[in-house]
């Protein structure tokens, strides 16, 4: 692509340019580009000394020193006015990699062991066949061309995402993706029109396709703003789909599926986070009609804040459980938005349910059985925060190689650096070791039904999310080192690193905390172990 525009441009040989060294005419060459930064020079945010500095050269190795090279397609753009002559251009390793949308990365560790470059072209995994290359490259895409482009300033702003971009998941198969394996998948594409990525036909879709789904829209470099994008849907709608009657469920699962109208799971409350029983959202049952009358509060509801449905866990009169579908368009139901440490685009809220009446049309499953469903929810809940967390660990990998091999220190590349190779290796060991025991997991998705899931793999996915969510921790510290004052700036080279460490806790904390998650990996281990003696 840079090399056809490059065509379309006039070209410069490095003596030309070298003559434009001046306050009066100051052009510069980055990536065999000739930008004229004359007038540019005083507005520029590090200041004009930089810039009068390297007049009438070639800046490469300075610009990539301060700016992602992302500024060369945003600012820069426009000072782009032709490009140095092909004989005289940088070659081989002296250049730059060029990427263009939808381009899968090159960078050592940057995609899972089964998506790098293989030198022979062979498969290289057992897990995955032709369709999971196919929908993964075209997933990319899909990100690189509609979401990426706006998502960096939509979650500088707290801006939720658009009901166009929703559509938009929707109609490319983007939203029902997310889901676990069901009859819905069917519905939407052969009745709504949706259209799966990379021409996968339903019958070929299983649960490595869903993992790539979820890695690819959480590799965004913005937390609030992925999580933005249906964190509240992978979460909310399962049991919906699941255990609603199946006129809701068909109704309420097209309009959120098709991206129409957005819902979110509304579990944990101001006393109750991963202690699931110490719930207080009370439901009471009007005799006359059937229908329930909910009253009480919900915390930390991610996507609550521009939610239509909220599946909502209530305490009954008789002190269990049930789950209940609640329509904010029935009155009762006001959200108000928290501060977190990551940006309002996930809209995370706090709700209050004030004798909200749920017609009984909209019990999910069977009264008093709503604990069962959601400890059911959350093996599929927690594996996709595996799959998430990991994606974002691999970037944030991929983001400290980049920097290390650009960053000059002490005159050296960094990653010239024994202690600097040390924490690459640390951080990638870690990621793939997480990585093959999510596919693993994934692989026992596809074979078991449901019910043998809930028997053999609650505890190993407990288990992989405490591991996961420790990995996320030990890579935002080490990339953090890497990075140096970058991870803490929000904008600039660092701002992935920053809003990593910002983030990362998240995870660590929400679908059952990592005290939890270890503690029930091995509870499970237990129940199942015979009375094994030395
Ligand atoms: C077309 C050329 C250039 C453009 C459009 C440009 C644009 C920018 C922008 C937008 C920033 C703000 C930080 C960011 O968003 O990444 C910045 C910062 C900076 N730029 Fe440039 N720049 C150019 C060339 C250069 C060159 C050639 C140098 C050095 C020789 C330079 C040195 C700096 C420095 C030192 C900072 C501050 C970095 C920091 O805060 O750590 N710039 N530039």
């Amino acid at each position: 692509m840079e090399d056809a525009e490059k065509r379309e441009l006039p070209s410069y040989s490095r003596a030309e340019v070298s003559k434009h060294n001046s306050h009066e005419s100051n052009w510069i060459v980055v990536d065999d580009f000739v930008y004229d930064v004359t007038k540019f020079a005083k507005f520029h945010p590090g200041g004009k000394q930089f810039i009068d500095r390297v007049a009438g050269s070639d800046s490469t190795n300075a610009f990539y020193k301060y700016h992602r090279r992302d500024v060369l397609e945003t600012v820069a753009k426009k000072f782009r006015i032709g490009c140095i002559r092909e004989e005289e251009r940088r070659k081989g390793k002296e250049r730059t990699l060029e990427k263009k949308k939808g381009d899968l990365e090159l960078v050592p560790y940057a995609e899972p062991a089964a998506f790098a470059p293989s030198v022979s072209g062979k498969p290289t995994s057992l897990y995955y066949n032709e369709t999971h290359v196919k929908f993964r490259k075209a997933c990319r895409l899909f990100f690189d061309t509609h979401v990426a482009p706006t998502c960096v300033k939509a979650d500088e702003n707290g801006e939720h995402p658009t009901k166009e971009v929703y559509e938009l998941l929707g109609k490319n198969g983007l939203l029902v993706a997310r889901m676990p394996k069901g009859p819905w998948m069917r519905d939407v594409v052969e009745n709504c029109g949706v259209e799966l990525l990379g021409g996968v036909h339903v019958n070929e879709f299983d649960s490595f396709h869903e993992l790539i789904a979820h890695e690819e829209t959480c590799r965004l470099g913005v937390p609030g703003y992925v999580d933005g994008l249906g964190a509240g849907l992978v979460i909310g709608l399962p049991p919906v789909l699941q255990f609603g009657r199946p006129d809701v469920a068909r109704t309420v699962g097209r309009e959120v599926l098709l991206g129409k109208k957005r819902i979110c799971l509304a579990i944990s409350e101001p006393a109750a986070g991963s202690d699931v029983a110490g719930l207080q959202t009370i439901a009471t049952k009007d005799p006359s009609t059937g229908d329930y009358i909910v009253n009480g509060v919900k915390k930390w509801i991610t996507n609550g804040q521009f939610s239509d449905y909220f599946t909502t866990a209530v305490k009954m009169q008789d002190g269990t459980f049930s789950l209940l579908l609640i329509d904010r368009a029935w009155g009762g139901v006001d959200t108000k938005p928290i501060k977190t440490s990551y940006s309002p685009s996930a809209g995370t809220a706090y709700v209050t349910y004030e004798n909200v009446r749920v017609p009984k049309e909209y019990l999910l499953g069977k009264e008093g059985k709503g604990f069962m469903y959601v400890m059911f929810n959350f093996n599929h809940e927690r594996w996709y925060i595996v799959a998430g967390t990991n994606a974002a660990n691999r970037l944030v990998l991929a983001e400290c190689f980049k920097w290390a091999n650009q960053r000059i220190v002490f005159g050296k590349k960094l990653i010239e650096q024994p202690v600097i190779r040390g924490k690459l290796a640390i951080m990638a060991a870690q990621i793939e070791a997480v990585q093959a025991w999510t596919e693993q997991i994934t692989h026992q998705m596809n074979v078991l039904s449901h019910e043998e899931q809930s028997v053999v793999l609650a505890g190993p996915i407990a288990l992989l999310k405490f591991f996961c969510t420790r990995v996320a921790n030990l890579v935002s510290d080490e990339a953090c080192q890497i990075f140096g004052g970058r991870a803490i700036t929000r904008t600039g080279m660092g701002r992935i690193i920053e809003a990593f460490q910002k983030s990362n806790k998240f995870a660590a904390i929400l679908g059952g905390s990592e005290e939890i998650m270890a503690d029930l990996g091995i509870r499970q281990a237990m129940k199942h172990m015979p009375n094994a003696r030395l």
